[in-house]
């Protein structure tokens, strides 16, 4: 396990004081690695988690030739182009049984969707492209099939013997019904990531409280717990720790013997009053970053150590009180941080292109993730507003958000009409 240090020293040009956003993620790819710890669960169990291990698959899937269509199988090198041709039906084949009967030419056999091809046959006329005469016999019309038309290869979909699934991939709807098509009941996985998270301000209060003059309710424990829930990791919830050294270390202990990532709101800046910093410092491994972004340029990172018996590290992410600030470091930096823990291989949310239809004002030199709508112009590409006040305590324009705009470090003001770099984040946040 690297120092912080010994990862500073491997990064060209890192300056905790001035970081841009991919030297910040280049950091933390660098401080964090998948956790140990795997499981095998029933599928139903394992939506969201992520395979611990290549699942080989036992079968092939499908795991015969079959019909693609309810119709009638024929050997295709009987169609001739610009002909119709006329088959008797000599049987029928059902899906889940084979049909064992012989076809000769001019024959052909009645087969339902999914039912294997009867031996020599190689093609399947859909049902309503034929027409069946008083003599029982049907008729395909002139150049409406292939020969190899709507025949399903066995392993066309998996092979036996391959990997089916890679380790690290997450356990998606489709996924979980790819291993059910092997066979396959159960699953191994990564164990669940357990991640600690508390605010810290003597001016927070907890829901429940009663307001008071100066105060504000606590709301990035709720925005964190649902970014960590819908992420799949186990939260274990910290609540409101005030700003008394012994609270704050109580609570940083606490944490690190439970949990694998840590992470707490506020008390990152250079604010006076703030013990959080310190505390910090003294329990850990801990850099305090100045982040060319906006909003969120405050940020700590490192590791605790915990005084559990075997206790490992837990990795610290500080990230800034401001509510906004909170979600757009954790889309940023923490969720990319989270998942490379939890074994995913998954890449980054994908940015899209869409078009402003307002000017925007941007300051080179920093990254900036304005919240934004993404919709369908009329032309049928994407475009994309901003939903108002951008305050980074403004969590009122993050409702009406689906995705952000991301004006990337080089560049500068926006026109109206100019392609822009969005992050959808519907299903993500
Ligand atoms: N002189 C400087 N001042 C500030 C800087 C700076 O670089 N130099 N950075 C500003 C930026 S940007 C941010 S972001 C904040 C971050 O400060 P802290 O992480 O120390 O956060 P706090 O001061 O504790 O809180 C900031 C703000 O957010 C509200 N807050 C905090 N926690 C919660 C919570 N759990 N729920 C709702 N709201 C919360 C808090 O009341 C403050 O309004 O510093 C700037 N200042
Ligand atoms: O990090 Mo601060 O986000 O700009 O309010």
């Amino acid at each position: 396990m690297k120092t912080l240090a010994q990862i500073a020293a491997e990064l060209q040009g890192y300056d905790p004081k001035a970081l841009s956003v991919g030297d910040a993620n280049a950091f933390l790819a660098r401080l964090v690695q998948p956790v140990q710890g795997t499981e095998t669960l029933p599928l139903f169990n394992a939506l969201g988690r992520v395979l611990a291990s290549d699942v080989v698959s036992p079968v092939s899937v499908p795991p015969h030739d079959n019909s693609a269509m309810d119709g009638y199988a024929l050997a295709g090198a009987q169609l001739v182009p610009g002909q119709p041709l006329t088959l008797r039906p000599v049987g029928t084949a059902l899906a889940g049984k084979a049909w064992a009967g012989t076809v000769a030419t001019g024959e052909c056999v009645k087969i339902m969707t999914g039912a294997i091809m009867p031996a020599g046959l190689d093609t399947v006329v859909p049902q309503e492209f034929t027409t069946t005469g008083a003599d029982g016999h049907i008729t395909i019309a002139a150049d409406v099939l292939r020969p190899g038309d709507n025949r399903r290869f066995k392993g066309e979909d998996i092979r036996e013997g391959s990997v089916a699934l890679a380790q690290g991939e997450p356990l998606t709807p489709a996924a979980l019904g790819l291993l059910a098509s092997l066979g396959l009941p159960t699953v191994a996985v990564y164990r669940r990531l357990r991640v600690a998270y508390f605010s810290t301000g003597d001016e927070i209060l907890s829901l429940g409280e009663a307001p008071r003059e100066g105060a504000v309710y606590d709301s990035n424990r709720y925005t964190v717990f649902g970014l960590l829930t819908r992420l799949g990791a186990e939260v274990i919830d910290l609540g409101v720790v005030r700003d008394e050294p012994a609270l704050l270390e109580a609570a940083f202990r606490q944490a690190a013997r439970q949990a694998d990532a840590i992470i707490t709101s506020g008390g990152v800046s250079v604010g006076e009053a703030d013990h959080t910093r310190t505390m910090m410092k003294q329990l850990g491994d801990v850099a305090f970053w100045r982040i060319a972004m906006r909003p969120g340029r405050p940020m700590a990172v490192g590791r605790l150590a915990s005084d559990a018996p075997g206790g490992r590290n837990a990795v610290l992410f500080g990230l800034p009180g401001n509510p906004v600030a909170v979600m757009v470091t954790f889309l940023a930096f923490v969720r990319p941080a989270l998942l490379r823990m939890m074994g995913s291989s998954h890449s980054p949310v994908p940015l899209m292109r869409a078009t402003s239809t307002e000017a925007l004002r941007k300051k080179p030199g920093r990254t900036e993730y304005q919240r934004g709508t993404v919709s369908t112009a009329p032309d049928g590409s994407l475009q994309v507003c901003t939903t108002g006040n951008q305050g980074s305590g403004v969590l009122s324009s993050m409702v009406q958000a689906n995705g952000l705009i991301v004006l990337h470090h080089g560049q500068g003001d926006v026109a109206v009409g100019e392609a822009v770099d969005v992050m959808v984040f519907d299903g993500v946040v």
